[in-house]
C-alpha cells in the first residue's frame, strides 16, 4: 500500500514545524507513514533553529515508508526554498505550488494514498500569478487536467463533533447574496452525500442546510435567498433521496442537541461554516476535499506567521489530518477491492 504525501506549504510558515513535530511524535502518536514533498535543507534548518537535531534522509515515494522510523522521508523538489520563518518571500512561490503539482501527481499515480497539504499563504502565491483562490480549486484544476472530466471541489472542515461545508467559499462577504446559485446548493450538496457514504462510511447521511439571513430569512422579511434559493435547493435534493433540511437559522444550528441531528451542515459561507467547528475544536479539525478523485486532506490552520519559528505552534491538526488521509484512503481502497 502507498504511502502518503504531505506538500510542504508555506516554508516561512508553521508547516515545517508542525511536520517535524508530527514526526518526532510518530509513535507514541501511531501516526502512518508519510513524505515530504519539500526541501530537506529548509528543514533541517528549521529544525536547528528549535534546537533539535533530527535526521532528515531524502528518498523517493516508493522508499518512504521503509525509511520513516529512522528519519523524516523527504522526496525533493526541483524548486529551492528558503527558511525566513515570519517572512514569506515570493521566491518560494514556485516551490510551494510544485509541492502541491507534485503531491496530486503522486496520488494519481498510485505513488501515494493520499496527500495532506500544509497551510499556503494565499496572498503570497496571488502576487507571484496564482491564480487559485486556495488548494481546493488548485485540486479541482489539477485534478480535471489529469481525469479530463469536470471535477467540483468541495471543503468539508471535520472535528470530532461537528463537519461542515462552506456552499460559496473564498470571497469576499458582500459578494455571497449574488453569487450564491440553487444549482451550486444542489451540486455541493450531493457531493457530500455521495462522499459521506463512500468515503466516510455513513451508510445514511443527514445534511442540516443553513439560511443565509438571520433566522433562515424569517419568513422573506430579511431577505429572500432563503426562500427563493435554499429552500429549492433543498427540495431537489429531497427528491433525490438525499436526507437534506433546512434552511436553518444559522446560530442555533451549532449547539450540542442541534449537531446530533445531522452529520454535516452545509453552509452558505465561509465564516458560518468555519467559525463553529474551528471555535469547537481547533487543534483536532481537518479541512478534507470532497468530490475529487483522490483524497486530499489538510490542517484547519493557516500559516501562522506570527509563530512561525518559535517553536510554540501545535501539531495536532497536522495530526489529525495524516490520520484521517490514512482512513479515508484505506476505506476507498477497501470499497474498490
Ligand atoms: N489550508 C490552507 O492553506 C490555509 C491557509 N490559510 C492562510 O494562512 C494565512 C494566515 O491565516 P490566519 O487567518 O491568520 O489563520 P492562522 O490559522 O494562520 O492563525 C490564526 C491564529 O491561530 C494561531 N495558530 C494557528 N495555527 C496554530 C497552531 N498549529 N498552533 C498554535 N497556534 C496556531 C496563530 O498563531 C494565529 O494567532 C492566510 O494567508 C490564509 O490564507 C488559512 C487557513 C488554511
Ligand atoms: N479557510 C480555509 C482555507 O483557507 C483552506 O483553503 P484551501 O487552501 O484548503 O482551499
Amino acid at each position: 500500500m502507498p504511502t502518503l504525501a504531505v506538500s510542504i506549504g508555506e516554508p516561512s510558515g508553521i508547516g515545517p514545524e508542525v511536520i517535524i513535530a508530527a514526526w518526532r511524535m510518530r509513535k507514541a502518536a501511531a501516526l502512518p507513514a508519510f513524505y515530504v514533498l519539500g526541501d530537506a535543507a529548509l528543514l533541517a534548518a528549521r529544525a536547528g533553529r528549535l534546537g533539535l537535531n533530527i535526521p532528515i534522509v531524502e528518498t523517493t515515494p516508493a522508499e518512504a515508508a521503509a525509511r520513516f522510523d529512522a528519519a523524516l522521508p523527504v522526496v525533493p523538489l526541483e524548486n529551492w526554498l528558503v527558511d525566513a520563518p515570519g517572512a514569506p518571500a515570493q521566491a518560494n512561490a514556485a516551490g510551494v505550488i510544485e509541492a502541491i503539482r507534485r503531491g496530486v501527481e503522486d496520488v494519481v499515480a498510485g505513488r501515494a494514498a493520499a496527500l495532506v497539504t500544509c497551510p499556503i499563504a494565499k496572498k503570497v502565491l496571488y502576487d507571484a500569478g496564482f491564480s487559485f483562490p486556495g488548494h481546493t480549486e488548485f485540486l479541482g484544476h489539477l485534478a480535471k487536467g489529469h481525469t479530463g472530466k469536470t471535477v467540483i471541489p468541495v471543503m468539508m472542515l471535520t472535528g470530532p463533533d461537528l463537519r461542515t461545508v462552506p456552499v460559496t467559499v473564498h470571497q469576499a462577504l458582500a459578494e455571497v447574496p449574488g453569487s450564491l446559485t440553487r444549482e451550486m446548493i444542489e451540486e455541493k450538496g450531493r457531493i457530500v452525500a455521495r462522499d459521506l457514504v463512500e468515503r466516510f462510511g455513513i451508510a445514511a447521511p443527514r445534511i442540516a442546510v443553513s439560511g443565509l439571513n438571520p433566522h433562515a430569512g424569517e419568513e422573506g422579511s430579511m431577505g429572500r435567498e432563503d426562500i427563493e434559493i435554499i429552500k429549492p435547493a433543498i427540495e431537489t435534493l429531497r427528491a433525490e433521496a438525499i436526507n437534506a433540511f433546512g434552511p436553518l437559522p444559522a446560530d442555533t444550528l451549532f449547539h450540542k442537541a442541534a449537531r446530533s441531528a445531522y452529520d454535516a451542515a452545509l453552509c452558505m459561507y465561509h465564516d458560518q461554516a468555519l467559525i463553529p467547528v474551528k471555535t469547537l475544536a481547533f487543534d483536532e479539525t481537518v479541512n478534507v476535499t470532497l468530490g475529487l478523485p483522490f483524497i486530499r486532506t489538510s490542517p484547519d490552520h493557516g500559516t501562522a506567521f506570527d509563530i512561525a519559528g518559535k517553536g510554540v505552534a501545535r501539531p495536532q491538526s497536522l495530526m489529525e489530518a495524516i490520520k484521517l488521509a490514512r482512513r479515508l484512503a484505506d476505506n476507498v481502497a477497501r470499497t474498490a477491492s
